[in-house]
């Protein structure tokens, strides 16, 4: 089963907008794995941006992103990845359709709301820099105790 990282940046957090993005992705069906309110250190934010190093925004995302908590999750479920970069919309919320996370709440391409990895390679990257293999959650292993 797929696997990927989503994180509610500090503009989705500040705006209480957790509950109505994890609805979303509860109403497709995908399962959460783990889930955490946490702030992002300066070298956590250099690893987890380090592709956009050197970029003229970079300085402007690595301070947002350590400027107050965001909730990082990992989401379970068919074709996962490509499905939650589709509920996100595009980069730029002022490009981003009705209906996506970054249409419907968005303000600007630093403020979109959240993040989702692009790849199976950069969700496994991000699932191991943000969370230890004992924090999620084996359904396999409580399958039986669940009741739906
Ligand atoms: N021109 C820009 N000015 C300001 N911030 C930007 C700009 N381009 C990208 N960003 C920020 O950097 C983040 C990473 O950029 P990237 O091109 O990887 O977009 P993305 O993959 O859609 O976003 P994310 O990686 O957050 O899911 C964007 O989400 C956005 O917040």
């Amino acid at each position: 089963m797929e696997k990927t990282f989503v994180m509610i940046k500090p503009d989705g957090v500040q705006r209480n907008l957790i509950g109505t993005i994890v609805e979303r992705f509860e109403k497709k069906g995908y399962q959460l794995k783990a889930a955490k309110l946490m702030h992002i250190s300066d070298e956590l934010a250099g690893e987890h941006y380090g592709e956009h190093k050197g970029k003229p925004f970079y300085d402007e995302l690595v301070s947002f992103i350590t400027s107050s908590p965001v909730f990082a999750m990992v989401w379970e479920g068919d074709n996962v990845i490509a499905a939650a970069r589709q509920m996100m919309g595009k980069t730029n919320p002022q490009e981003a359709s009705p209906g996506t996370i970054r249409g419907d709440f968005g303000i600007s391409v630093g403020k979109n709301i959240i993040h989702g990895s692009d790849s199976s390679e950069s969700a496994e990257r991000e699932i191991n820099l943000f969370f230890d293999e004992q924090e999620l959650l084996q359904y396999d292993k409580i399958n039986k105790n669940w009741l739906y």
